[in-house]
């Protein structure tokens, strides 16, 4: 998908404590992403949002992740983190999406006749596009996606997720080589509850992937 990418980046979502915030960083998480969607279980309130964000290092982002939110929840949520990329993972249009006028990622559910890139073409805007499976509830559900949907060009970078995991990372990472993934179910003791050592253990998958793409590269395969 995105051209040879040294180090493919972490983004882990829908945490809710602090100490899963210490240990995600600890893990090499490279950004965080907070549920603003009130039906999820793991959402968190703006203000919740702000606390955990302000524990974040430099250079560890925050997601801000809507569904279908009104521009004044957007701007409650922008409001309590300042800095946050979005996150729009509902039915959004690209007009709302750009509406905030900050950078966002694009959440795609990836069924068959999806067209990706009429949707990257609807969203230039849009930093990435993250593509999901389809489940109840829009996303979070932990299930894979048929990686053969994605097509072989996209012409903007590609955040690999749904339902990955320490043990099929590195499969996704090599398959699709994109610019970033994003966890939550698969690095979770229950829902909102983040384990310390998935997280660790999924980090060094994609730390491991890298690796196998880069040796790859070095003998010319
Ligand atoms: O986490 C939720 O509950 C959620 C609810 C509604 C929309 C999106 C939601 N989460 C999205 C994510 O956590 C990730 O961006 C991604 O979909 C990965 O989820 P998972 O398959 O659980 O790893």
């Amino acid at each position: 998908m995105t051209p040879l990418t040294l180090r493919t980046r972490i983004k882990i979502c829908g945490l809710t404590r602090e100490t899963d915030i210490d240990a995600a960083v600890a893990a090499g998480a490279d950004a965080i992403g907070f549920v603003l969607y009130p039906k999820s279980p793991r959402a968190v309130i703006a203000a919740r949002a702000g606390e955990l964000a302000r524990r974040l290092p430099p250079f560890v982002t925050p997601v801000l992740l809507f569904v279908n939110a009104t521009p004044d929840e957007i701007a409650t949520g922008l409001a309590a983190v300042p800095h946050a990329l979005l996150q729009f993972h509902g039915d959004e249009t690209p007009e709302a999406c750009a509406a905030p006028a900050r950078p966002y990622l694009r959440a795609a559910r990836m069924a068959p006749g999806l067209d990706l890139l009429d949707l990257a073409a609807r969203h230039p805007g849009a930093q990435a596009l993250l593509l999901d499976a389809p489940v109840e509830g829009y996303g979070g559900g932990g299930k894979v996606f048929d990686w053969s949907l994605i097509p072989s060009v996209v012409p903007c970078p590609v955040v690999l997720s749904g339902g990955l995991n320490p043990a099929n990372v590195i499969d996704g990472v090599m398959h699709v080589r994109p610019w970033a993934v994003d966890v939550s179910s698969g690095v979770e003791s229950a829902k909102g509850i983040k384990d310390a050592a998935l997280m660790h253990r999924f980090c060094q998958a994609v730390r491991e992937a890298d690796a196998r793409i880069a040796a790859a590269a070095d003998a010319g395969t």
